[in-house]
């Protein structure tokens, strides 16, 4: 069919005009065809006889466009509405696809008429059928009449099939199949050439085989997830290691991790009983410790594998090397030493394993005798929390408790608030459960109750740096703030190796999402008045923590775009707030954005200004739309150069071309307003702390700000 089409040159027609919808139209609706074509220059292909009228005369092919521009348009819709018909009539208990009809249009302008369908600019560029029940498989070739799909998400159904050849869409960015029952090897070339995938969800299927290398290769790839299926063999050698997101956790894999993966934390690692290498513990030991070790408790097994099996190693190795270096004479000592070293040593790990397995049997014991297990539930297999070995068990005060109330106990939250319907832990367990991601921290799990709500658990580790009473303490303070600009907290779990902060679930997702992640996810850009409103939310939120919590150096310590949520109003919520007195010193500036800042580099200390710095490279990241590289954490920083410098380097001449984020829309009577935000972004990232704004003047001056230009700008 394509031979049939040819290209007329010089027609350039805007993208948004009636006349010229460039994308996906199908020959057998219309009688000529404008196909695939970049928005700045897109091209019509055409049957020969058009194709001639363009070149010999283009007004009269003008003319006659418009003349049968109705015919035109009335086919560009229907061909789009066409093959998603077509498409959803290849799936099974599609009832949630209803309004779904060939008779209207799927899109208007960036609003979608179909459910799940979403639109740019008056194009389908992705599909979003999230938890529709859909059943059935993925006919990938219908869709291939629509190149242009940039997302494509299927997560929480109950899809099957072998994985869908979605390398015959290259325009993809965005794939999530997560939660259903897509199954068998994934080809070794699966994946080849869709050099712009950036995210990849294949989670809690039942993939089987490899992983295949073709994954290995793709240029953009950002997030990775294929936890919980059952991978097997080696990982293999991904070229990239800046990954946003990655987990091939609760697989089969083995092997040694490649060096470009040792940065990513272990619980991306979890769960797969032969994977060794940083950040897991050595490889070259005995596996089978290790092996039983990780089967017996994930959580706190690794040190015991690896304490064990590297004192085997070392001991190992000294002996042999001893037995090399002596003379004939020694050797029979030597080595009978070698041999009782060795027994001594085998014994002592026979002796831990034993220690270990007693443990588990106790542990055991204490949790049936604790609490009635709840039902395997989607939160248990897809977070790894709340496994028969991980089940809290309560403090000791409350393990000694009457035998009755012991359940209650051990499975109760803390809550915060007494605005809100109470559950607790066992509740949690049972909720459906997605991982939202792997921060810093650990990771953050979306849970949603049978009784409604839904909420966010959020698995914190290095939170020992005060004791239980000063925690429950911070805990009760935070519970206590009150302003629009913070997410509440609504409870938190507390036990010695881990605790769980409990928020509520905000849906419009992140602010690093909206500047960074739109597009890929089919959203539209953020406005200027956007940008605004969400800095002034920002810094009267921060100026809220400061006067609330004058005790803590640095209020909020982690503030950063993906630690503010946009409610449906545009309005920013901060979110991890004040855990600089509670997360463990030793670990803070490893996890923590205050920890980036100048002056703890230079100095080893942060100020009561570290956020101000915070918030300016915030403020530099919402008026370049860049992502900022010094807060990234240590080994994933690119070349890219320190965003701060940069924004300072550039004239004021230069600033609107070259700083603002070019999705910024309506700029026309605001560039005077933007030009003073970035001005107060540079002051705010100062790296002498002296010559930093401080908070309050950063606050005043944000405050200040207007949505148009006054004539005091120039
Ligand atoms: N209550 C919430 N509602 C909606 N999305 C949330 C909520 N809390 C966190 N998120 C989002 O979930 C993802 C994971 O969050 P998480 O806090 O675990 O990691 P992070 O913010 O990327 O890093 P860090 O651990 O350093 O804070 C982020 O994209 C975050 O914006």
């Amino acid at each position: 069919m394509p031979s049939k089409f040819y290209h007329v040159p010089n027609l350039h027609l805007h993208p948004q005009s009636t006349l010229f919808p460039t994308n996906i139209v199908r020959a057998h609706c219309c009688s000529y065809m404008p196909v695939k074509g970049g928005h700045a220059a897109p091209q019509v292909r055409a049957p020969p006889f058009i194709a001639t009228m363009a070149f010999l005369n283009k007004p009269l092919f003008l003319l006659f466009l418009v003349l049968s521009s109705t015919h035109f348009v009335a086919c560009l819709e229907l061909a789009d509405s066409e093959i998603l018909v077509k498409f959803k009539g290849s799936l099974s208990n599609s009832s949630a696809l209803d309004n779904w009809s060939e008779k209207t249009n799927p899109c208007t302008g960036d609003v979608s008429n179909w459910n799940g369908v979403i639109c740019i600019k008056g194009f389908v560029r992705g599909l979003q059928l999230e938890r529709m029940g859909l059943t059935g498989k993925i006919d990938v070739e219908t869709l291939t009449g629509m190149s242009d799909l940039r997302t494509l998400s299927f997560m929480n159904n109950d899809l099957d099939g072998p994985m869908p050849e979605l390398k015959k869409l290259r325009s993809l960015k965005v794939v999530s199949l997560s939660n259903n029952h897509f199954s068998g090897e994934i080809p070794t070339d699966a994946f080849k050439g869709m050099s712009k995938l950036k995210q990849l969800a294949l989670s809690e299927n039942e993939f089987t085989g490899a992983i295949p290398s073709s994954l290995a290769t793709l240029p953009k790839l950002l997030e990775l997830r294929l936890e919980g299926n059952k991978f097997t063999g080696n990982l293999p050698n991904f070229s990239i290691s800046t990954f946003a997101s990655f987990n091939v956790s609760n697989n089969e894999l083995e092997g040694p991790i490649p060096a470009t993966l040792s940065m990513m934390d272990s619980s991306s690692f979890f769960g797969n009983k032969d994977l060794c290498g940083q950040p897991l513990s050595q490889c070259n030991t005995n596996n089978a410790s290790a092996a039983i070790a990780t089967n017996f408790d994930r959580s706190t097994s690794k040190s015991i594998s690896s304490t064990t099996s590297t004192s085997t190693y070392t001991s190992t190795y000294t002996s042999t090397s001893n037995s090399n270096s002596s003379g004939q004479s020694s050797s029979k000592k030597v080595s009978l030493a070698s041999i009782i070293v060795v027994g001594i040593v085998m014994a002592v790990a026979l002796a831990a394993i034993f220690a270990a397995a007693f443990i588990l049997l106790k542990r055991r014991k204490q949790t049936s005798e604790s609490i009635e297990a709840p039902p395997q539930s989607s939160i248990r297999k897809k977070t790894g929390f709340g496994g028969e070995d991980q089940i809290p068990q309560g403090s000791q005060s409350e393990q000694s408790a009457a035998t009755g109330g012991k359940k209650a106990e051990t499975t109760k939250l803390s809550f915060l608030r007494n605005d809100r319907e109470r559950f607790d832990l066992s509740d949690l367990l049972k909720a459906s459960a997605e991982v939202m991601g792997s921060g810093c921290f650990g990771s953050s799990y979306k849970a949603a109750l049978s009784n409604g709500p839904v909420m966010v658990v959020k698995r914190f580790k290095q939170m020992n740096n005060v004791g239980k009473e000063e925690f429950h303490e911070h805990m009760r303070r935070l519970g206590r703030l009150r302003h629009p600009n913070l997410l509440p907290l609504v409870a938190f779990y507390y036990r010695k190796e881990e605790k769980l902060l409990i928020t509520d679930y905000v849906d419009n997702g992140s602010l690093s999402i909206r500047l960074h992640g739109h597009q890929a996810l089919g959203q539209p850009s953020m406005d200027w008045a956007t940008r605004l409103k969400t800095v002034k939310g920002v810094a009267n939120g921060l100026s809220y923590l400061y006067k609330e919590l004058p005790s803590i150096i640095t209020a909020h310590g982690h503030l950063k775009s993906s630690n503010i949520l946009l409610n449906q109003s545009n309005e920013p919520l901060l979110t991890d707030y004040a855990l600089v007195p509670v997360i463990n010193q030793e670990n803070a500036h490893e996890l923590m954005v205050a920890y980036k800042s100048p002056e703890y580099l230079q100095l080893g200390r942060i100020t009561k200004k570290t956020d101000v710095w915070s918030l300016g490279i915030l403020i530099l990241e919402l008026l370049t739309g860049k992502f900022p590289p010094n807060i990234l954490p240590p080994g994933k920083a690119t070349e890219e150069e320190d965003l701060t410098s940069w924004a300072k380097a550039i004239t004021e001449d230069q600033w609107q071309n070259q700083v603002i984020d070019k999705e910024i829309s309506e700029t026309k009577d605001s560039e005077g307003e933007m030009l003073k935000l970035l001005r107060i972004g540079i002051s705010c990232c100062e790296g002498d702390v002296e010559k930093r704004l401080d908070l309050k003047e950063a606050v005043e001056r944000i405050n200040e700000l207007k949505e148009k230009d006054t004539d005091e700008n120039f």
